[in-house]
C-alpha cells in the first residue's frame, strides 16, 4: 500500500475536483441505501439527494448520474423470504421488485426538486458492443441535457455472469467512462480505503491519498465486504483504478448526509484517488473497459517495450503465438511470454492468419497472404490500451 505525494500540480483535494467537474457519478451502496428492516433509508438518502441537486444547480452544464445498489436488499423482504436469497432466480427476483421501490422512492425525492428520476439498467454487453456503448452515451447524454438524474444499476433481472459487470462499483466506473466524468464518488459505510479491513483491524489507519492508483500493491489490504455489500473495497480499488485509467478521479467516503458538502468545504474526507496523467480518450477509454476478449496475442520483449514505452503500433514480427479463435476487429489480450500483460487491443488480423504471418517482417505479409493492404500492424497504436501495470513507466516522464 503507497501514501506518495503527488509530484505535479493535479489537486490533491477532492474539493477542487468537485468544484471544477461538470459531469459527476455518485455510487450508493446497498448498506447506504437499505436499512436492516429492508427500508429505504431516507433520513440519509433524502439529504444526500438534496445536496447533489444543489450541487446540480450550483453552476451550469452540471449533471450527475446516481448510480444506486439496493434492488435486492429491499426486495427480499418484500417477496416474503426469510433471508437474502443466496440463488441466482430468487436474487434476480429479488431484484425485480426492489427496483421498482428504489425507483418509486427516487422519482420522489428528486421529483420534490422538479428532477425526473430515469431508470436506467445495464448488463456488460450494453458497454461491450460499441454500437450499444455510443447509443447508451447519446441517452445518457439527452437525459442529462433535460435536465434528469439518470439512476442506474446493473439490470439484475436479466443479468447472468456471463454478461453482469458483477458490482456497482465497477458499473459506476463504466457509467463514468461512459459520460466522461469529472469526478466519481463511490460512497460507502467506511470512511474510506484503509490500511486494513478497519472491522477486523483497529490498527487500521485511513489512507487519504493514492497518487498512483495503478500500484499493483494497492488492494492487498482489503478483506471482505459488508453483509450487505458485493464488492466490497476490492471492487472499489478496482473501479477507481478503471477511472483513472481514464483520466478521471475517485473518491471513496462515508456516505453521510452531508457529505457532498464537507467535501466542497475542503473538509479532508475519505481516499482520494488521482487520475492518470495519460487519460484516455475515445475510442480507447471504451477499449479499456471492453470487458471480454476474443483471444491472445503473445509478443516478445522487444515488441512488449516498443509498445508499451515507445508507444508504437505492434507488429507481426513481434508476435511469438495466438492463443483462441478471433477475427480481424476483435479485441485481443498482448501478453509477454512469461505472461505479462501489456495491455489490449483491437486486432486486425484473425486468428489464422496472424499464425501464417507471425514472427515474419512486414515485406514478407503480401506473399504469405496472397494480397496487399496500405498498412500491416496487426494492432494499430490507436487501437492499443496499455495495462495499468505498465502506465507508471510512461506516467513518470509525463
Ligand atoms: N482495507 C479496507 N479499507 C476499508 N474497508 C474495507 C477494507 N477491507 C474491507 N473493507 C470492508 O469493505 C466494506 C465496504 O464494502 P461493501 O460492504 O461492499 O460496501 P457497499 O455496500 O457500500 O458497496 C466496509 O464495511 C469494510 O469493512
Ligand atoms: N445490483 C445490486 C447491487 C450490487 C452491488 O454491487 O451492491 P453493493 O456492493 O452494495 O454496491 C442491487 O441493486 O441489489
Amino acid at each position: 500500500m503507497t501514501e506518495r505525494a503527488m509530484p505535479s500540480p493535479v489537486p490533491v483535494d477532492a474539493a477542487a475536483w468537485l468544484r471544477g467537474a461538470r459531469r459527476l457519478v455518485v455510487k450508493v451502496g446497498s448498506s447506504t441505501v437499505v436499512d436492516g428492516r429492508g427500508q429505504v433509508r431516507a433520513d440519509l438518502l433524502d439529504p444526500l439527494c438534496s445536496s447533489l441537486l444543489d450541487w446540480v444547480e450550483g453552476a451550469p452544464r452540471r449533471g450527475a448520474v446516481l448510480v444506486s445498489s439496493g434492488a435486492i436488499a429491499l426486495g427480499w423482504p418484500r417477496l416474503g423470504l426469510k433471508r437474502r436469497p443466496s440463488t441466482l432466480p430468487d436474487k434476480q427476483a429479488a431484484a425485480a421488485v426492489g427496483q421498482g421501490l428504489l425507483m418509486a422512492y427516487y422519482e420522489q425525492v428528486l421529483g420534490r426538486r422538479g428532477r425526473p428520476a430515469a431508470q436506467v439498467l445495464l448488463t456488460a454487453d450494453d458497454l461491450r458492443d460499441r454500437a450499444r456503448f455510443n447509443h447508451a452515451h447519446r441517452t445518457m447524454e439527452a437525459l442529462l441535457g433535460r435536465g434528469a438524474v439518470p439512476v442506474v444499476n446493473e439490470n439484475d433481472t436479466v443479468a447472468v455472469d456471463e454478461i453482469k459487470v458483477g458490482d456497482n462499483d465497477r458499473l459506476a466506473a463504466m457509467v463514468a467512462v461512459l459520460i466522461q466524468a469529472d469526478l466519481l464518488i463511490l460512497l460507502s459505510d467506511v470512511e474510506g480505503l484503509f490500511t486494513a479491513d478497519p472491522r477486523r483491524d483497529p490498527s487500521a489507519r485511513l489512507i487519504p491519498l493514492v497518487a498512483h492508483p495503478g500500484d499493483p500493491t494497492l488492494g492487498a489490504s482489503v478483506g471482505q465486504p459488508g453483509p450487505m455489500g458485493t464488492g466490497g473495497m476490492r471492487s472499489k480499488v478496482e473501479a477507481a483504478r478503471m477511472a483513472s485509467v481514464n483520466g478521471i478521479p475517485t473518491l471513496i467516503a462515508r456516505a453521510a448526509p452531508d457529505v457532498l458538502e464537507r467535501v466542497a468545504s475542503g473538509e479532508p474526507c475519505g481516499t482520494l484517488f488521482l487520475p492518470s496523467p495519460l487519460g484516455l480518450r475515445g475510442k480507447k477509454r471504451w477499449l479499456a473497459f471492453y470487458p471480454a476478449e476474443a483471444g491472445t496475442v503473445v509478443i516478445d520483449a522487444g515488441a512488449a517495450q516498443a509498445v508499451a514505452q515507445r508507444g508504437r503500433s505492434l507488429l507481426a514480427s513481434g508476435v511469438v503465438e495466438v492463443v483462441g479463435e478471433f477475427r480481424a476487429g476483435s479485441v485481443v489480450r498482448l501478453v509477454t511470454p512469461a505472461g505479462q500483460e501489456v495491455g489490449r487491443g483491437i486486432v486486425s488480423f484473425g486468428a489464422e492468419e496472424l499464425r501464417r504471418i507471425k514472427g515474419r517482417r512486414s515485406h514478407e505479409l503480401p506473399g504469405l497472404l496472397g494480397r496487399v493492404r496500405t498498412s500491416w500492424e496487426v494492432v494499430h497504436r490507436d487501437n492499443l490500451v496499455l495495462a495499468a501495470a505498465t502506465e507508471p513507466a510512461r506516467e513518470e516522464g509525463a
